[in-house]
């Protein structure tokens, strides 16, 4: 049973915590002071503690720094009184797993407890397992769970995971995996090309778990989202009252990463203002807020990613070429997951487990149908799609497996879809090969065409598949096409699936 110590000096809010803990299969240990809590720590060691950020006799971020100097690899959740950034930082940046704000719920509380639990490994424990490990393991991570359901004793792919990160199963993947473990223990700067949704910032967060500033913070920022205006406060921070509107002082990212790691995606999208600053900081290794008067020092590395590669950014104009020179010290290309099959079940699989563990469910597996599916579906969003497809269908799904009628109904009628769809490619993928897959064949049409309700069914049907061809899938669009809302497109398929399942 998974050890949590409770440290709060409120000594009820100790007691529902602990009913509510130990209802889900926990052993709690509580203490109110931090005192006492570093005396219990001599003897008992916890596999997690919740720790209250204001205590009468230590401050939370005090506590925090001793327990991390004694067990650095212990995960500890910060419970504050309101939500202040400031606080969080401060304790996120001291090595606290995550930080949770009163009132306190339930939910967010055991899935904050069951995430930490899953990706911190123990101390004594090799940070990743890289060797074959027995059939069933990928339920590992819901085995650190008390509360997780029952493990599933079918044969499943093979999954090698540190905590949350899983490792592909094919070529390409096994590669990709030599190369985080050969750069991540250097101080290289890391530019990282990959679709959307392909796992460059899962790698990057990787790199930095293995190097020596793993307990130092990792700060991701997606540069695609910052505005032109904006972009040198976030990244730098700005001083009260420098600029109209800035009426407070702002710690910047690179600053917030101090003595870890900064993760800038989409870098390509920074506007070329900020690309001099960029190389200036990268140059010097030290910064000055906006309109501050001193430099500070920094010792960060620095992970970037592109969609795009950021030579041919450069050759037309969009990137520095001394900025790519500096960043380009080592370079990983994550192939889109159409590209590597034979890590799309094993990838199923895992994100399964997982949403088992945060939904309290147990499906144990994916149906047959919906296994072909997935291989030949084309995974335009990558992990990150097949990751919300399969947290959609477990949530939907009340028997032992995934039903493909479970699945959004432009995959599960992906076959027909791409039998019919015109020879042009997304334009989100113009560049990419086809993907290389067996012809499937198209699914028999069930659908009754001697009824009425059957024929009108079809023809709406067939009126909603061009559509969507034309729009290349996206359902606002589609919507908008046929002159209906999005809610009742959705209302269409799923009557059109469950129909043909009839
Ligand atoms: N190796 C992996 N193991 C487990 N989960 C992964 C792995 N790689 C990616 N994921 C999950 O897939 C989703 C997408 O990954 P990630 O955010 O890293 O992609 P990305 O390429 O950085 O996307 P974007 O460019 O759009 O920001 C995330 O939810 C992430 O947790």
């Amino acid at each position: 049973m998974q050890k949590i110590l409770i440290i709060d000096d409120d000594r009820d809010m100790c007691l529902l915590l602990k009913r509510f803990l130990t209802r889900h299969g926990y052993e709690v240990l509580e203490s109110y002071t931090g005192k006492k809590s570093l005396e219990l720590l001599e003897e008992v060691e916890p596999d997690l503690i919740m720790c209250d950020f204001r205590l009468e006799d230590m401050e939370g971020n005090v506590l925090l720094g001793k327990i991390k100097d004694r067990y650095p690899y212990m995960p500890v959740i910060i419970i504050t009184g309101y939500s202040d950034i400031k606080i969080a930082v401060e304790v996120m940046k001291m090595g606290a797993y995550d930080y949770i704000t009163k009132p306190l719920f339930p939910d967010e509380i055991l899935i904050t407890i069951k995430k930490a639990l899953a990706s911190e490994p123990a101390a004594h424990e090799p940070r990743h397992v890289v060797a074959p490990v027995e059939k069933d393991s990928t339920a590992a991570t819901a085995a650190t769970a008390t509360a997780a359901p029952a493990v599933n004793k079918e044969p499943r792919p093979q999954v090698l995971h540190s905590g949350d990160y899983i490792f592909g199963d094919s070529a390409v993947f096994r590669t990709i995996l030599q190369q985080i473990d050969l750069v991540a223990p250097t101080n290289y700067t890391v530019i990282i090309y990959g679709e959307s949704g392909s796992g460059k910032e899962a790698i990057a967060q990787e790199i930095h778990k293995r190097s020596k500033r793993k307990n130092k913070p990792f700060v991701a920022i997606d540069c695609g989202a910052l505005s032109k205006e904006l972009a040198g406060s976030e990244l730098f921070g700005h001083e009260k009252g420098s600029f109209t509107g800035a009426l407070n002082q702002k710690i910047g990212s690179f600053e917030l990463a101090n003595g870890g790691t900064i993760f800038l995606d989409e870098v390509a999208n920074l506007g070329y203002d900020i690309q001099v600053s960029l190389l200036r900081v990268v140059q010097e290794r030290k910064m000055r807020r906006i309109g501050g008067t001193k430099d500070t020092e920094l010792d960060v590395r620095i992970i970037v990613a592109s969609n795009e590669k950021l030579w041919d950014a450069a050759r037309k104009g969009k990137f520095r070429e001394d900025l790519f020179h500096r960043f380009n010290e080592f370079s990983i290309d994550v192939p889109p997951l159409r590209q590597r099959p034979d890590d799309i079940m094993l990838f199923a699989t895992h994100f399964l487990d997982q949403t088992n563990i945060e939904l309290g469910k147990n499906i144990r597996r994916l149906s047959p149908e919906v296994e072909q599916i997935f291989r030949s579906y084309v995974w335009y969003g990558n992990l990150r799609e097949l990751k919300n497809v399969i947290k959609r269908a477990t949530l939907l799904s009340d028997g032992e497996q995934i039903e493909a009628t479970s699945l959004p109904f432009e995959i599960s009628h992906f076959n027909k879809l791409q039998f019919e769809k015109s020879p042009e490619p997304a334009p989100s993928v113009v560049a990419m090969p086809a993907p290389v897959r067996e012809e499937a064949p198209e699914p028999a049409r069930t659908l009754s065409e001697t009824t009425l309700k059957g024929a009108s069914i079809d023809a709406e049907y067939e009126m909603i598949l061009k559509a969507l061809k034309k729009v290349n899938f996206n359902k606002s669009k589609a919507a908008k096409l046929l002159n209906i809302d999005r809610k009742t497109l959705y209302n269409k398929m799923k009557q059109y699936q469950e129909f043909n399942n009839q």
